[in-house]
């Protein structure tokens, strides 16, 4: 519902669940007659949750909540949230499908991941309120309101940990080059763990101690060039590195002490059975094989930026649907050109040997070189970057179940962090083989983010009279919906079957 189109300056609609709107008055909220304001006035009850009590009515209080976030840094905000480990799998992705049908598939979660967004703005611009979880509230009561906030919650730690883990392997092979050490030492500055509560205490946590999302802008754009230089450099290597790696039936391991994150039947395989050199090289547009499967849940988890859209919404300067629509839009369309580039050049690079951690297998090839040394630390950069904007909507989901009428604390704010930092610590290093739920984890909640409760939301929250149950947006929500729970069977079969078969591949997360 268009906020212009209801009486708004006497009247706003309550969070009631399950579609009832129920009529509060609001005769004390000043009348500004421009968009913004209208669009706040709709905000109201959400904007109440964060105002200090008694002192809602003072129109200062408004201004106190008026996003400052210009849609340049919303950008930069919303890329930072889509790119992450993700971007590592695509390769191994498209080396499994082959060029053609991974950039159909590719092109596809694009453009579905846009139409979720769409629906998101849409629920959200009907009952007012910018927060994922109470779109789950005013669609189906509490269980609507836990479901969202348990996938939300689930789905970040699996990504915070993946980008964490990366942190925790990659940071003392960097030293390690850096220091041209043949061997591994065993120096406390070569010890992953605590290497990543360094990272994490020193800069992961002042970022995620930030009251808004807005002022992570500038870490964002960091990032993001990052990943630019991650991308170039992916380029400049295919015209580079050799094909097939000189050490290809050496072992697989390089001089460097690592493990590979997860070792792949498919590398195994290749090194067993003797292919010729044109079999390993050639690039293939279009393959179909038993690792095909995984392609979907890698690319869904590498666009999966849904929890993060309307904390950024709230906090964007002037806002309105149309322009968080083409904010998502643009992050979109970029994040889709550069993994389309780092898959394509990933590929095009190793080829049929390519792993599902394209680090790694440029690690393979020469562990000192400094231009592989250089990607990884932007690598690492960019995801330890990223980890405090995927942080906030888990806080806020925290906040949200267990804190629900509880006016903003900083020392709540800085207590939450805190504890899910070191929860996300202890689980990459004491329990690094439980990632690999996080595979499941990723499954399962990735479809609901993006699938199916935009779609189920917006079919609740929609009225009737407005849009009836048969009218072609709710059919297409509906049918939104059901692709999402075939993605979950799917991609839920799949890794229970590769973990009966011993596979163990855990597909989404990284
Ligand atoms: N934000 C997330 O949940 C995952 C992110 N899209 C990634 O690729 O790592």
């Amino acid at each position: 519902m268009n906020s212009t189109a209801i009486p708004i300056q006497t009247e706003m609609v309550e969070l009631v669940p399950n579609g009832k709107h129920s009529m509060l008055n609001a005769s004390s909220i000043p009348s500004v007659g421009n968009d913004r304001f209208e669009e706040n006035q709709a905000n109201l009850p959400e904007m109440e949750e964060f105002l200090p009590h008694g002192a809602e009515k003072k129109q200062t209080h408004f201004t106190d909540f008026e996003g400052k976030t210009s849609f340049g840094m919303s950008v930069f905000n919303l890329s930072n949230a889509i790119m992450g480990s993700g971007i590592l799998g695509l390769a191994y992705a498209m080396a499994n499908t082959g060029i053609l049908l991974f950039l159909f598939l590719l092109t596809a979660v694009a453009l579905l991941s846009s139409y979720s967004i769409h629906l998101l703005l849409k629920s959200s611009g009907i009952v007012g309120i910018r927060a994922y979880e109470q779109l789950g509230y005013r669609a189906f009561g509490t269980p609507g309101k836990l479901a969202a906030a348990i996938a939300i919650t689930l789905q970040n730690i699996g990504a915070m940990s993946s980008y964490l883990y990366i942190v925790k392997s990659e940071v003392p092979l960097v030293i390690q080059t850096f220091l041209n050490l043949e061997e591994k030492t065993t120096d406390w500055y070569m010890n992953g763990n605590y290497l990543v509560i360094m990272v994490s205490v020193s800069i992961i946590l002042p970022l995620a101690l930030m009251k808004q999302l807005g002022y992570l802008g500038y870490a964002s754009g960091f990032s993001l060039s990052c990943m630019v230089f991650f991308l170039i450099s992916v380029i400049y290597k295919k015209f580079h590195i050799p094909c097939p790696l000189p050490d290809r039936f050496i072992n697989t391991t390089s001089t460097l002490n690592y493990t590979p994150a997860s070792t792949s039947n498919y590398q195994n395989d290749h090194a067993v059975t003797q292919e010729t050199e044109e079999d390993i090289c050639s690039s293939s547009l279009f393959t179909l094989n038993s690792q095909t499967a995984y392609t979907i849940p890698i690319m869904a988890f590498a666009f999966v930026c849904h929890p993060e859209v309307l904390p950024i919404y709230t906090e964007l300067k002037n806002p309105s649907k149309k322009k968080m629509q083409c904010i998502s839009n643009i992050s979109i369309t970029v994040m889709y050109v550069m993994y389309f580039l780092a898959a394509l050049f990933g590929y095009l690079t190793f080829h049929s040997q390519v792993e599902s951690e394209l680090l790694h297998t440029y690690s393979r090839v020469d562990p000192f070189d400094v231009l592989i040394l250089c990607v990884r630390v932007a690598v690492l950069t960019a995801v330890t970057l990223t980890v405090p904007i995927v942080l906030f909507p888990v806080r806020r989901a925290i906040q949200q179940i267990i804190f629900q009428d509880k006016d903003f604390s900083w020392i709540r704010h800085i207590a939450i962090a805190a504890v899910l930092l070191t929860s996300i610590n202890l689980l990459v290093i004491f329990a690094p083989s439980i990632l690999g739920i996080f595979g499941l984890i990723g499954a399962t909640s990735a479809p609901c983010l993006i699938f199916i409760f935009p779609a189920i939301f917006y079919i609740r929250i929609m009225p009737k009279d407005k849009e009836p149950m048969k009218s072609p947006p709710k059919i297409l929500a509906a049918l939104f919906a059901c692709l999402g729970v075939l993605f979950m069977i799917m991609s839920l079969s799949f890794i229970i079957i590769d973990w009966a078969t011993g596979g163990g591949k855990s597909g989404g997360s990284h």
